[in-house]
């Protein structure tokens, strides 16, 4: 693959510092057309035990640097993010599929939390507490939790990384990562870039392998990891905690979402159909805060179903790589096939396929947006996380009525409304059960906001100024003989 800077060209683990080919390799695809991308080293649960061991020896002359200067590490990391942009968009397009424009709006956005933590670094503040006794005071200070393993996603497979490393870094904790299988590329061009900022031997380890539950299994029993911080399926993330409640650990579970999106009959269309398309079809559906349900009040249910057709006739499918493709390939034939499966019942079921909902003549990667109507909350397109470009629309009569169907599910993580009402935009954001809320908007994401959901789609935030406090431990000192 061709690249401007070929420094960025990993494809070996990292280690304390050292790149590592390891005994066998696992292929990297190009989820356009399926082709090898590249062979990188599959490393197992001994190599984890030893990235881990070396993050415990690197770590204390991390944390004692004092915050300004793992900052200014940061910061150079920050730039470094930003002067590859191209090159490392490039690797993510390639190895995740998706269109080359939102490769490189993710790379902002990843180093966009490495700026932010580059300046939370220097705020870790404590307090002084007036203690009833007048010989003694008490002291409130923040110490890096320690050793933190981290798993990340294909599909933010640079923002996910840049948003658990750079707290992890700034709090002065050294972290073992292990990012999917399915995107090491950018994970490791990352790491590259680290190393070339001045991040420390042993303080940032990379662990590449197809093997997930054994590096996992080490991860979450060691007891020199102190933090598992997990993205992922929910599935998943109650395995991790269950495996890290044998040593107590430290968790942040950024887990599966089923996000509603309620459009009331006095939206303004316009916003609603753009906000609608933006969280629905951004990385060809595969976002945990996109749109999976589509609740659309009666009155103005014809109108914008005609609308978001519509607006989906305009789509260009294809491989992201070419200029104009708006949706790109799915991760894997796989990930098609359960898409498909989910429209297809749906229509077993009784729904209507306004368009898309058919294989692609693009290949066994690709699935055309897909709008799906007289949807009904028992088909699995509306219980489930759809995880593709689908779009089930539900209508309903009145406020209550939407507040229960948006409310009726396991997952917290974002819900969306459209609504000119104040009274109904307050009335329904608090009545939510969501961590996240969008009103007459969906792009909510930002380093500077708390991201993370309530009941199964997780706990912990990322980013914003509670961020580092999932990386911190809270001390209580009693300093006394004050009056001796
Ligand atoms: N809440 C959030 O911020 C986000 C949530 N997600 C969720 O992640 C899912 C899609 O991503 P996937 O990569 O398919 O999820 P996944 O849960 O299958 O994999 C996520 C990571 O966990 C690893 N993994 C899988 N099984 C494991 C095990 N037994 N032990 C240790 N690690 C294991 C994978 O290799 C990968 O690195 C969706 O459910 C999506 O909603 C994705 C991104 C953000
Ligand atoms: O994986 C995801 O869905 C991301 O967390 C969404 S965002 O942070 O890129 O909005």
């Amino acid at each position: 693959m061709q690249l401007q800077n070929s420094a960025l060209w990993r494809t070996q683990a990292l280690i304390n510092g050292e790149w590592l080919a390891g005994s066998r390799q696992f292929a990297v695809l190009n989820p356009a057309d399926g082709s090898v991308l590249a062979q990188v080293a599959d490393l197992g649960a001994d190599d984890t035990r030893r990235a881990i061991e070396a993050a415990a020896a690197a770590m204390p002359a991390w944390q004692q640097l004092p915050a300004v200067q793992r900052s200014n590490v940061l910061w150079r990391w920050y730039e470094l993010l930003l002067d590859n942009q191209e090159d490392l968009a490039r690797l993510m397009t390639a190895e995740q599929g998706k269109p080359l424009a939102e490769s490189r709006g993710e790379i902002a956005y990843g180093a966009s939390y490495v700026r932010w933590f580059a300046e939370e670094a220097r705020r870790v503040y404590g307090d002084i507490i007036p203690l009833p006794q007048a010989d003694r005071r008490g002291l409130v200070i923040h110490q890096p939790v320690g050793v933190v393993a981290a798993i990340t996603p294909w599909n933010f497979p640079n923002a996910m990384i840049a948003r658990k490393v750079a707290p992890a870094l700034a709090a002065g904790c050294a972290v073992v990562l292990k990012p999917a299988a399915e995107t090491p590329l950018s994970a490791l061009a990352m790491a590259e870039l680290a190393l070339q900022a001045g991040v420390p031997a042993g303080i940032f380890n990379v662990i590449t392998a197809t093997d997930a539950p054994a590096v996992g299994a080490e991860m979450t029993s060691n007891p020199q990891v102190r933090k598992v911080t997990f993205t992922g399926s929910t599935p998943v993330g109650k395995l991790l905690l269950q495996q890290c409640a044998t040593t107590v650990k430290r968790t942040s579970m950024e887990l599966g979402g089923n996000a509603p999106v309620i459009i009331f009959d006095d939206a303004d269309l316009d916003l609603a159909i753009n906000g609608t398309l933006a969280a629905k079809f951004r990385n060809a559906g595969q976002t945990c805060i996109c749109s999976n349900r589509l609740l659309v009040q009666a009155g103005i249910y014809p109108e914008f179903v005609r609308r978001l057709q519509e607006a989906v006739a305009a789509f260009r499918v294809g491989n992201g790589m070419d200029e104009g493709v708006t949706q790109g390939p799915l991760i894997s034939p796989q990930a098609v096939a359960k898409v498909h499966a989910k429209v297809q019942a749906a229509q077993a079921g009784g729904a209507q396929l306004v368009c898309g909902g058919e294989l692609s003549p693009l290949g066994e990667y690709f699935y055309p947006p897909t709008i799906l109507t007289g949807v009904t909350p028992a088909m699995a397109v509306w219980q489930e996380e759809i995880f593709g470009p689908v779009a089930p629309v539900l209508k309903f009569t009145t406020e209550a009525e939407a507040i229960a169907l948006a409310n009726d599910t396991n997952a917290g993580l974002a819900a969306y409304l459209f609504s000119r009402d104040m009274g109904r935009c307050w009335r329904v954001s608090e009545a939510l059960q969501y961590g996240m809320v969008g009103v007459n908007e969906t792009a909510i994401s930002s380093e500077q906001i708390p991201f993370g959901g309530v009941k199964e789609s997780g706990s912990g935030r990322e980013g914003s100024k509670y961020g580092l406090q999932d990386y911190l431990e809270t001390k209580y000192i009693c300093m006394g003989g004050l009056q001796r």
